[in-house]
């Protein structure tokens, strides 16, 4: 149907022509390398196979290798997508290391590196249905500025992904033919593999408007940031993430729900915040169409556990409201894990402490990166053991390995806690995400209803019983985080870093992290160590100075009651 450019269904189609005059057309295969301006004129086509869909096509010389596809069909593997106008296809290039035809693949041949790297296959799949696409760039979208260029290249450089050869030559051509217009420099010799790669680029771009050029590589860039954002390496294919969350990421990617612990610099540790939105994160999982989910950490760390500054934010009704109004939550949280429907993983990709090991036993699937390492160091902290591992623990490893473990703090490495139990499998670091992610999504596939029936049989077992001992464990933990033991722990936990002058202290100078242990402790007195001498607090009135010899340098801060003061 040559000029008769048809919509695709619930489509839009904006013929627009690159160049003026030119026309969408339909076009075969025609033998022999094409000019540029021909090249550009393959930008207008529609789909040479019939089904009247517009379409980029691919450059005709590479037929062999690469087929001619429409965008309402599947991609073959060998296809690069560059280049997304905002709703719209741009220009389809072959990517396959065989085909030395075209101009695009022998840059490929030119510049040694991977020849299928290329935007992500997420891209590919988030293009396929986007709902917003027409066949041609609209007249309006053309209208990158140059400070719309100059955005574009500072954005460039916070990719997370590096594009892929082919793409770094484009967004070099694109550069050039916007900022000089077309290439006039000669032809580099051929054993200058990269200048002449480059030369070529450029060169291939004709006489393209400079706007045009400024457009595209806007639009490249603005393609590439995003399909970095949204991507993962080692997940392949459309996600969506979910907004509203901001200590979290949640995607959901295909029959997945993958929910991320994002303080990474924070080592991931749990604040109140977190903890809300995990609740909520679970409530929706267990309520949309998705079939497994899984509970990663992004960083380094899986997650350090409870946040200890949790407690120093204390209100007016002092630490015993606040140890109350934590055990509600905490007592919440771990009943959310208990009564969650569907199967549950974790994947933890690294060291992993306190509430965030313990849990663990609730979960149906544990996979862990041999960096993994699993502490809970309840005692050292004042504290005991909580999300029902004063069950699970027990029943999974065995009372004297589970009591080595919940009693005196051992930690084990993600071999040893393999060969407890409480992991699943553990997998080399350098291929963790790869190989957990392409076995969920084999799992994914499996029937929805009866892995759910089967998760429920398991788990109405033993609901009941996780149910008490969740109220048990929630109802020692509150007389636990008023313990001077406990406040002692987290007051040292804070004031590790602390390195104020003894003078500056005299003269009540006051940290924050001073300031929140006072809040945390309020009620107690806090006597703070320095470099061997005993400040007494200028905020309590004390005055009991005694001299300790240097254990190290910085601050130690002792938190006593009261009548121990005395
Ligand atoms: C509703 C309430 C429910 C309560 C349920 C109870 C649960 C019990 C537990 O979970 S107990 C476990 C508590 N966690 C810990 O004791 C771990 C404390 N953290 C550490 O020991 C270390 O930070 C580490 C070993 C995890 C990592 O050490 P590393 O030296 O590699 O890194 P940093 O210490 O410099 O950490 C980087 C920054 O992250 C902060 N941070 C780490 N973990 C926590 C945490 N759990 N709470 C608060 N903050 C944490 C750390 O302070 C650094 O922050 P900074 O850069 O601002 O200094």
């Amino acid at each position: 149907m040559p000029g008769a450019a048809r919509a695709w269904p619930g489509q839009s189609l904006e013929p627009g022509p690159l160049l003026e005059g030119q026309e969408p057309k339909s076009l075969s295969h025609p033998p022999g390398k094409l000019g540029w301006k021909q090249r550009l004129d393959l930008n207008l086509a529609l789909c040479a196979a019939g089904c009247g869909s517009p379409r980029w096509q691919l450059d005709p010389p590479c037929h062999e290798a690469c087929t001619c596809v429409c965008v309402e069909r599947r991609l073959p593997a060998q296809t690069l997508l560059i280049g997304q106008g905002k709703g719209r296809f741009r220009t389809w290039l072959c990517t396959s290391a065989s085909c030395h035809l075209c101009l695009v693949c022998s840059l490929l041949t030119y510049v040694p590196g991977p020849s299928s790297r290329g935007l992500p296959r997420s891209q590919h799949t988030r293009l396929q249905a986007s709902p917003g696409l027409t066949a041609a760039p609209s007249p309006t979208a053309m209208r990158a500025s140059e400070k719309d260029l100059e955005k574009a290249v500072s954005q460039l450089q916070l990719l997370k992904e590096d594009p892929g050869n082919a793409v770094k030559l484009r967004l070099y051509a694109l550069y050039k033919q916007a900022t000089e217009g077309p290439c006039t420099m000669p032809k580099p010799s051929v054993s200058d593999f990269i200048s002449k790669a480059k030369w070529d680029a450029w060169n291939a771009l004709g006489s393209l408007p400079k706007e045009t050029a400024r457009q595209d590589y806007v639009d490249l860039v603005s393609s590439l940031s995003s399909s970095s954002e949204s991507s993962s390496p080692v997940q392949p294919g459309a996600s969506s993430r979910s907004p509203g969350y901001e200590t979290l990421v949640v995607t959901s990617e295909g029959d997945i729900t993958k929910i991320m612990f994002n303080r990474p610099t924070k080592k991931n540790a749990v604040n109140t915040q977190m903890y809300h939105e995990l609740m909520l994160a679970l409530k929706t999982a267990s309520e949309d169409d998705s079939i497994l989910t899984v509970v990663t950490g992004d960083g380094d760390y899986y997650s350090s556990g409870n946040d200890l500054t949790n407690f120093t934010d204390v209100h007016s009704g002092g630490l015993e409201e606040k140890a109350k109004s934590s055990v509600t939550l905490l007592r919440n949280f771990v009943n959310c894990f208990i009564d969650f429907p569907k199967p549950l993983v974790a994947a933890v990709n690294g060291p992993a402490v306190g509430i965030a090991v313990t849990l663990l036993g609730l979960f149906d699937v544990v996979y862990a990166s041999d960096k993994a390492t699993f502490h809970t160091p309840f005692s050292q902290l004042g504290l005991i053991p909580e999300g029902c591992s004063s069950y699970t623990f027990p029943k999974i490893m065995g009372t004297a390995k589970a009591a080595e473990v919940l009693i005196f703090g051992k930690k084990l490495t993600a071999a040893e806690a393999c060969a407890r139990g409480l992991v699943t499998e553990v997998f080399p670091d350098s291929t963790f995400q790869r190989e957990v992610w392409t076995r969920l999504k084999t799992y994914a596939k499996l029937p929805k209803n009866a892995m759910r029936v089967s998760k429920e049989l398991l788990r109405n077992l033993e609901r009941e019983k996780l149910h008490a001992v969740n109220e048990e464990e929630c109802r020692a933990i509150q007389g636990r985080w008023m313990s001077d033991e406990s406040l002692n722990a987290v007051a040292s936990f804070l004031s590790r870093q602390e390195s104020l002058s003894p003078r500056a202290l005299e003269h009540g100078a006051w940290s924050p992290a001073l300031e929140s242990i006072h809040r945390m402790a309020r009620g107690h007195h806090i006597f703070i160590h320095h470099y061997g001498t005993l400040t007494p607090t200028r905020r309590d009135g004390l005055d009991r100075p005694e001299h300790r010899e240097p254990a190290h340098h910085g601050l130690e801060v002792e938190v006593l009651r009261q009548n121990e003061v005395a």
